[in-house]
């Protein structure tokens, strides 16, 4: 296996961030967060910085920013303050994602067939500022071809739907829901976008989807988290890899 064909663990470190923020301290810090899953091999970190700030703060992008060693994927919501931050700070990745008040998290995937127009235009500068661009979107071929379309280099399925059905122990709804993801991993992949995957992602849920070929990069993040409360976050980390490699070989 050559290191391009290497499956990439984004880590997402959003949630050390709401433990902090319930508080409204200092700890615990999500930069040391990053700094450790640095430590046990990311390859990646991810900060979603959220209109209402409920997580991750601007100054944790700017910590991110100015010490990371790996690359950060900045997720988003497609809006002109998210644009003018991402502008200035030039992350390696700039994932694009919808965000409602209301939800208590990434509910679904970027509506991008129905903005097409708007978000080719939204995407064009952080593009020419040298981040590469991904959408975070549902496994369906419409939008796939919408993010095709608008000049994305990167799509990120939604993996919740299958992650929510096989937690409930619906596994026939899990099994379409990964039938669905592989299908549109190897479609987005025949149409030269990079393909990532992420949301709800577990040590139970991962292998099927790391098996998948033409899947570059899992983004993970809530469940390491949580499991870093009872095995720590490095062993947390570097189990999920393991099960990622078993899946790859
Ligand atoms: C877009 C996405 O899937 C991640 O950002 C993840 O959901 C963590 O952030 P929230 O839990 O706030 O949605
Ligand atoms: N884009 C998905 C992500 O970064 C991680 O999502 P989760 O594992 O925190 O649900």
């Amino acid at each position: 296996m050559s290191a391009s064909d290497k499956l990439r663990l984004g880590v997402n470190i959003d949630h050390v961030a709401t433990v902090r923020n319930a508080r409204g301290g200092d700890y615990p810090d999500p930069l040391r967060a990053a700094k450790l899953a640095e430590e046990a091999g990311a390859d990646g970190i991810t900060a979603h910085l959220r209109e209402d700030r409920r997580h991750i703060s601007d100054a944790d992008i700017e910590g991110l920013i100015d010490m990371l060693t790996v690359p950060l994927n900045f997720e988003m919501a497609a809006t002109e303050e998210m644009q003018q931050i991402a502008l200035r700070h030039k992350p390696h990745a700039v994932c694009i994602v919808p965000e409602k008040r209301e939800e208590k998290t990434t509910e679904g995937g970027l509506e991008v067939a129905r903005e097409e127009n708007r978000l080719a235009h939204f995407i064009a500068p952080l593009r020419e500022a040298g981040s590469r661009v991904s959408i975070f979107i549902a496994a369906d071929q419409r939008q796939i071809d919408a993010a095709h379309r608008i000049g994305a280099q990167v799509i990120e399925l939604h993996s919740g739907a299958y992650c929510d059905a096989y937690a409930e122990g619906r596994f026939n709804e899990a099994d379409i829901e990964l039938e669905k993801m592989r299908e549109m991993s190897a479609y987005a992949h025949s149409l030269g976008l990079e393909v990532h995957v992420g949301h709800g992602l577990t040590y139970d849920t991962v292998s099927p989807v790391a098996a998948f070929p033409e899947v570059r990069e899992l983004n993970i993040g809530h469940f390491l988290i949580g499991e870093a409360i009872f095995l720590g976050l490095k062993p947390a980390i570097r189990e999920m890899r393991r099960l990622m490699d078993e899946a790859r070989a």
